[in-house]
């Protein structure tokens, strides 16, 4: 087949992203149908496909980016999307677990449009269900009968490691006023890189790819999670609650060390010293002090530079796709998401 033949019927992003929702979805139901009653009802909340009272309902779990990853990569290496619907599916369990966490510890009360579950169901359960879908995930694998899920397990096991270890930074740093940014965005790759390189890499090892298209692809991923985090951090600030499904602020509030934010505070600029001054006052921010902070995070450059820092780790992230020697369908895909990612309005 040639390039050109190769690479009719290549989707949108949008509907990459609409297939990859759909197609794990039956999956990830079954898997969490196994859970006992009272973590299965919190997780079929969270995920949206009941209310809380245990009545059926539309269903928003989220973009499904990093299902939709995993799956195309192993398309990329010439392999089946369903050969990696099981890491998909662990993948998909390990972010919504840390989602769970994540909203108990920032005190956030919406995600999705939605009351989060902590906020509904209790932080202890809340947290019970968080741990009992990262459960799943491994079991989820142990039970794929994929030739290398062993190896499919350590890369969740090493990637939830990193997950973690960036999230207690990222708590470490609310306490401390001398965060640079080098640290700011090994914390990043750590919280989201990590994962969605994981989602790359289980892809392209179900896929049945090479050890350097696996690589590649891992680093691709990385790349993109970061160039995301980057996109999450300026939606935190600049974002349409309406279509984010998030209060705006929200990171300003608890005073979070974010891409922009430290980027401002180490800019050396008068907007930057005024904002290291609000953010480590000891009263609470007041509405009028979220919105003086926002437009100093933007006045001292952090906002110019995280969209351009995002625009180079696209770069980065399309040198290891070439560098896979992809499948054409699955590359021009691939490149698609990567786009959205980097550059998405929620
Ligand atoms: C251990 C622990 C608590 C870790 C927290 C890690 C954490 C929450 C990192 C942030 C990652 C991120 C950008 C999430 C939004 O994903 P998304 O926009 O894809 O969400 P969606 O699934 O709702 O679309």
């Amino acid at each position: 087949m040639t390039d050109v033949e190769d690479k009719q019927g290549v989707r949108s992003a949008h509907e990459v992203l609409s297939w990859s929702r759909f197609g794990v979805e039956p999956a990830l139901r079954s898997a969490v149908d196994r859970l006992p009653e009272s973590m299965r009802t919190i997780a079929g909340y969270h995920f949206g496909w009941r209310d809380e009272h245990g009545q059926v309902t539309g269903g928003n779990g989220g973009k499904a980016i990093r299902p939709a990853l995993t799956l195309l990569a192993a398309e990329a290496v010439g392999g089946v999307a369903a050969a990696a619907m099981s890491g998909a599916v662990a993948v998909e369990l390990v972010h919504n677990f840390s989602l769970l966490h994540d909203d108990v510890m920032d005190h956030d009360t919406t995600r999705r449009h939605r009351p989060t579950a902590w906020s509904v169901f209790g932080i202890n359960s809340a947290i019970l269900a968080g741990d009992s879908m990262l459960m799943l995930a491994l079991d989820v694998l142990a039970d794929s009968g994929h030739p290398t899920a062993q190896q499919g397990v350590r890369m969740i096991s090493v990637a939830v490691q990193a997950l973690l270890d960036g999230q207690a930074a990222d708590l470490a740093f609310e306490e401390r006023g001398d965060v640079d940014l080098l640290e700011c965005v090994k914390m990043a790759e750590g919280k989201t890189g990590a994962l969605l390189g994981c989602a790359c890499e289980i892809g392209a090892l179900f896929g049945g790819g090479n050890p350097d298209q696996v690589a590649h692809l891992r680093g691709f991923g990385e790349a993109l999670g970061l160039a995301f985090q980057f996109a999450d951090d300026l939606l935190g600030i600049w974002g349409d609650p309406e279509v984010t499904g998030k209060p705006v602020f929200s990171d300003l509030r608890n005073r979070k060390k974010s891409l922009p934010v430290v980027a401002a505070l180490n800019s050396g600029t008068e907007a930057g010293r005024e904002l290291d001054l609000l953010y480590h006052s000891d009263h609470p921010l007041s509405g009028d002090d979220l919105r003086r902070a926002a437009d100093l995070v933007d006045l001292a450059g952090g906002r110019a530079w995280s969209q351009a820092r995002a625009d180079d780790l696209l770069s980065r992230a399309r040198g290891h796709l070439v560098a896979a020697e992809p499948t054409a369908r699955a590359a021009a895909e691939l490149d698609a998401v990567a786009e959205l990612a980097s550059h998405r309005d929620h």
